[in-house]
């Protein structure tokens, strides 16, 4: 198969993952992309595979491989939905190899950030805990509601739900939506949010931004932000009927960085809502 001129070329790490097969879908559906690796770590059943069939479109070509070095040498992007340590080694080499890097990986510390931080010297890094559309623009709103609607007489709860595979909570969505309703109060989330309440947990404190967690079934992702108020509550929600918007959002990060600057970006940058 020829690749037509221009064409980003990315590789997809975590292959043959619910969203690895997804981004590789994904990638074969949108114009102007297309794949060039794919990688698993050491052990997997995958390797060898050919990605396309991995993916459920019929053989591409492309051979899923723990080889991660000459196939970063070969490509302009790698999309990244794996784990916390995987995408710290991804991102060292996307730096080395000067190449975008698109972060899903969701579950990650302050200590996982700064290393993501000095690797985006090097690497044009864009990283989000939900690459959807409907999310980004979400928390926009979510921004507003808070700065709108006075701590004192308004609590802030953020709920959201997945399948039972997940292995992080809250979700990486949860606080991303729970920063934009802090930076609407202005106020730091790491001092206010209550993450956990069980047993004799006294009254709700006045301003604190609470999460809760639930985990079934095959759910996607659903997340909602409430504004409890006297006698009134908003809700706003967001439910992923498809992983497709996540694979879609990753492949319009990696376009968009592709014309940027090495440094760390998120998805509100690419989607031109950072200053809304
Ligand atoms: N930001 C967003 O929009 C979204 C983020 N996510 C996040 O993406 C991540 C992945 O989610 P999901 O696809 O459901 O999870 P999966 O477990 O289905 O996929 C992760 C894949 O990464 C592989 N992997 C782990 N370590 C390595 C490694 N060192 N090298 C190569 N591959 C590796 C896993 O292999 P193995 O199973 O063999 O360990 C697995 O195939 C999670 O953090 C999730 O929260 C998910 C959806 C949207
Ligand atoms: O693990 C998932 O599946 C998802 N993870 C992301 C998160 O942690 O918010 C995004 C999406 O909700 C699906």
């Amino acid at each position: 198969m020829t690749t037509p001129t221009g064409s980003m070329g990315l590789i997809v790490v975590g292959a043959a993952g619910r969203m690895g097969q997804a981004l590789i879908r994904t990638i074969a559906d949108i114009e102007g992309v297309h794949l060039t690796g794919a990688i698993e770590r050491p052990g997997s059943d995958a390797l060898g595979k050919d990605a396309g069939e991995l993916a459920g479109l019929g053989s591409n070509g492309v051979i899923v491989t723990d080889d991660a070095l000459p196939v970063f040498a070969q490509a302009e992007g790698v999309l990244d939905f794996t784990a916390p340590a995987a995408t710290l080694g991804f991102a060292e080499l996307a730096a080395q190899a000067r190449i975008v890097h698109v972060i899903g990986t969701t579950g990650m510390d302050e200590s996982h950030e700064a290393r993501l931080h000095a690797a985006s010297r090097h690497a044009r890094i864009v990283k989000s805990g939900n690459m959807s559309l409907g999310v980004n623009l979400l928390s926009v709103l979510v921004r507003q509601a808070a700065k709108a609607l006075e701590a004192s007489d308004w609590d802030i709860e953020v709920l959201e739900m997945h399948h039972r595979h997940k292995v992080d909570a809250p979700s990486g969505t949860a606080l991303l939506l729970g920063e934009a309703a802090a930076e609407g109060r202005e106020i730091g989330l790491g001092q206010h949010s209550v993450r956990i309440r069980d047993g004799h947990t006294g009254p709700r404190e006045p301003g604190t931004i609470g999460f809760a967690t639930l985990r079934g079934g095959s759910v996607i992702g659903e997340h909602s932000v409430l504004l409890a108020g006297e006698g009134e509550t908003v809700e706003l929600t967001h439910r992923a009927i498809d992983r497709s918007i996540f694979a879609r959002g990753a492949v319009r990060a990696a376009l968009w960085a592709r014309a940027q600057k090495p440094g760390y970006y998120s998805m509100l940058d690419v989607l031109g809502l950072a200053d809304h």
